[in-house]
């Protein structure tokens, strides 16, 4: 018997290119070829520190629908809170990290493309954005940086040696783990979700992965 093509394949086929848009970026690519501008690099470590700030209330709403809406026999809240608890590891890497590389995280002001990212994470925690909606953006966000991440780990890379720790952090395997259990959570939530739901679900992917595109560009043409 065929195994049942889930919702998130169907998009991920069908929004392939914006996908490897966001997933295969020149930014990313740079890191992954060795020739990547060590300015822009800074640029994105200060950036990102900031995007991540605002993402650790972004999670917590998630955590909180999942409390309150899924049926949670599954574990949905025990995977988020493993989310949570790696944010906080993730926010101390970026400020042991932005020591490393003279990048003073105090004075960095947040472009426009960072701003706007962070407005959406926001609107994305009004209670009226249902859990399989906030917990799509949450997978998607999260998987953009694995799969970027680890392209550049890959055997045939030229990863500069001292971004190696970078790529590491979001392109390992047991982050590759973490956002499958997110893509399975995901995927059970759709699976009994009205085509209303469905609908924003889907329009909320398209509106992280221009997110993503927008971030990589900040960091690489250094606007
Ligand atoms: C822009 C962005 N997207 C995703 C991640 C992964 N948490 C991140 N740190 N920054």
């Amino acid at each position: 018997m065929q195994a049942k093509i889930t919702v998130t394949e169907t998009w991920l086929r069908k929004h392939r290119h914006l996908y490897d848009g966001a997933t295969r970026h020149p930014f990313i690519r740079s890191i992954r070829d060795g020739n990547i501008d060590i300015s822009a690099f800074k640029t994105w470590l200060g950036q990102d520190y900031i995007f991540v700030r605002a993402f650790v209330p972004f999670v917590a709403s998630v955590l909180t629908k999942a409390y309150k809406g899924s049926d949670d026999g599954n574990g949905d809240v025990e995977v988020i809170l493993g989310g949570v608890a790696a944010l906080h590891d993730e926010i101390s890497w970026f400020k042991k990290e932005a020591f490393k590389w003279g990048v003073q995280l105090s004075s960095i002001v947040p472009q426009k493309a960072n701003q706007e990212y962070c407005r959406f994470l926001e609107s994305l925690i009004s209670p009226e954005v249902e859990y399989t909606v906030a917990a799509v953006a949450f997978w998607a966000i999260e998987t953009i940086y694995q799969e970027s991440f680890a392209h550049c780990l890959e055997d045939d890379s030229k990863t500069p040696p001292e971004l190696k720790e970078t790529c590491q952090r979001w392109g390992n395997e047991s982050f590759g783990e973490y956002c499958n259990s997110l893509r399975n959570i995901v995927d059970r939530q759709l699976e009994k979700a009205s085509d209303d739901v469905i609908t924003k679900a889907e329009a909320t992917l398209l509106r992280v992965l221009e997110h993503e595109v927008d971030f990589w560009n900040m960091s690489h043409r250094r606007t």
